[in-house]
């Protein structure tokens, strides 16, 4: 049968990425997405902003809600401190496998841990299952319609801390509306805009930076 998009773009990494070097696989997918086909990575230009926010927050603790192919995952663990661990969850268990590959090739898996299921399901499991008592920084990339569900359910489960900063990817494009309006007019956080396009293509899309204030 046909590989799927994932499998394809896996197959560019192991082609024109040298292992070990996170640099040359964020730069195959990104010319895979490109000039072959397009998929739903963070993308070059809102993955600099990205890698500008993470480096500012220089965080121990990362959760990324949606894994995908584990392009975003391997932008933010590559710029992560000796010691520093990053949790990715992803439901969609063929992407999951993808992005273990994707990981490994870039030589980041020491720093990763990949967990398959929902993200409503494991975010009260941090603590008991990963010893996790804070996050520093959480990166939202999955379901449009979990990030304000699961940014309330981090928030009862005592998984944010004063200055924990969360990123939310697609804030015009698909869009998150009511993530939106909670965040900006919610007194418990500090956000800010930051205005971009939907990956690969001219289309308006942005970040919103959101500071947990406590
Ligand atoms: N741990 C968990 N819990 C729940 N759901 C979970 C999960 N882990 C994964 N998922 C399931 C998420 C599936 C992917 C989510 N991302 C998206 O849906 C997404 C779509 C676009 C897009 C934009 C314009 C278009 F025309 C078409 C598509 C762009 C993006 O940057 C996107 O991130
Ligand atoms: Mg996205």
């Amino acid at each position: 049968t046909r590989s799927t998009r994932p499998q394809r773009l896996l197959k560019a990494v192991q082609k024109h990425a040298t292992r070990g070097d996170p640099q040359s696989v964020i730069s195959a997918i990104d010319h895979f997405c490109r000039h072959s086909e397009w998929a739903m990575n963070i993308g070059d230009e809102k993955g600099s902003i990205l890698d500008s926010v993470v480096s500012e927050v220089n965080p121990e603790k990362v959760l990324e809600l949606g894994t995908y192919c584990g392009y975003s995952t391997v932008r933010i663990a590559r710029l992560l401190p000796p010691g520093a661990r990053l949790i990715t969850l992803e439901f969609n268990a063929d992407y999951a496998a993808i992005a273990r590959q994707v990981i490994i090739w870039a030589g980041l898996e020491d720093k990763v841990q990949l967990v398959e299921g929902a993200s409503e399901d494991w975010i009260p499991r941090m603590k008991e299952h990963f010893g996790i008592e804070t996050f520093d920084f959480v990166f939202l990339d999955h379901w449009k319609d979990r990030y304000l569900p699961d940014t309330k359910l981090m928030e009862d489960c005592g998984l944010l801390r004063k200055g924990t900063v969360l990123l939310a990817d697609n804030v015009i494009c698909p869009g998150v509306p009511d993530y939106l309006a909670y965040v900006r007019n919610s007194l418990s956080y500090k956000s800010c805009y930051f205005k971009s396009h939907l990956e690969y293509t001219k289309a308006e899309d942005g970040l919103e930076k959101s500071v947990f204030l406590g």
